[in-house]
């Protein structure tokens, strides 16, 4: 099994990691365009951490805007095994209240405007997507949570909107009768390409609001919602902190077959490929492309 290097990408609130020791920036080009931010590379005890600013340091990019893919394949040319996404939400669910951390282990994709493939003409691949989530990522985050004293839930339908506008109050009560459990506007079609890339993916939602359904809160307020994300933030570095000094050295085989998605996966033959997409998928599917 290959070293495990675990990649974070830090979302609204979450733009670097202080517990990271020895920081570098790593500039890395991409086929796939700019990336939201220049990776940082660091560790956290013996583990190897690679952290990126989903919406750039500033916060100059909004949700529709990201480059996904880029920010995809410069964490498998950083030689990431293991992606954890930090992402603040909305709660359909009274229980699921502001500051509560979430491991998501499915998702509703409703967007409607984003790059969501690496693959594409001349180069044809149909990953299996049923369990997006890598269960056994998820239980460390579920660990480490626990063991700092950090209240979470385990397991929950994560519903990705466009955005950037929050929902409408029907659009709200509709994802509720729908079974979704929290709503964002990131982690698709971040976890799509994850799969692609055969990283394994698992989400942390953090809960920052009630959406608009709740007869009992107002409708969002990004002022609001970003006090909640501050208190969030520390509580979200001690996580990353926890499950990096307990990580194995080793990156653990998926149960999910997330590490080995592109097995089979290519439909299209050899002599039909074409060599300019090819040639941009060298990071992400290097390893069955040269097998
Ligand atoms: C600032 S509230 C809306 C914004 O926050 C979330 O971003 P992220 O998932 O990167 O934490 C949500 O998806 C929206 O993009
Ligand atoms: N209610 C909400 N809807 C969509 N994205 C969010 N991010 C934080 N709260 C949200």
């Amino acid at each position: 099994m290959a070293k495990a290097v675990l990649g974070v990408i830090g979302g609204s609130g979450i733009y670097d990691l202080p517990g990271l020791e020895d920081v570098r920036e790593e500039p890395t080009a991409s086929p796939w365009g700019e990336p939201s931010d220049i990776p940082r590379r660091g560790r956290i005890g013996a583990t190897e951490i690679v952290f990126l600013a989903r919406h750039d340091r500033g916060h100059r990019l909004p949700p529709s805007e990201i480059n996904y893919r880029a920010n995809i394949d410069v964490m498998k040319r950083a030689g990431v095994t293991d992606l954890v996404a930090l992402s603040a939400c909305g709660s359909f669910r009274e229980e699921l209240y502001p500051g509560l951390f979430v491991f998501v282990d499915q998702f509703i994709d409703r967007t409607v405007r984003r790059e969501s493939t690496f693959f594409g003409r001349g180069c044809v691949a149909h990953v299996a997507f049923a369990h997006p989530v890598g269960p056994r990522l998820a239980e460390r985050l579920a660990q480490a949570a626990a063991a700092e004293n950090i209240g979470h839930h385990k397991g929950g339908i994560y519903v990705c909107m466009e955005g950037p506008q929050f929902s409408t109050l029907a659009e709200s009560r509709a994802y509720k009768a729908m079974g979704a459990d929290v709503i964002g506007m990131t982690n698709m079609p971040e976890a799509k390409l994850a799969r692609e890339a055969e990283i394994t993916y698992a989400s942390v939602a953090m809960v920052t609001d009630y959406d608009c359904w709740h007869e009992d809160h107002d409708a969002v307020d990004v002022a609001a919602v970003v006090r909640v994300l501050r208190e969030n933030g520390d509580r979200a570095q001690r996580l990353v902190a926890r499950l990096a000094r307990d990580f194995p050295a080793e990156h653990e085989a998926c149960p999910a077959g997330s590490d080995r998605a592109l097995d089979g996966a290519i439909i299209t033959p050899p002599q039909a490929r074409d060599p300019l997409l090819l040639a941009k998928l060298d990071a992400v599917a290097g390893r069955v492309l040269n097998a």
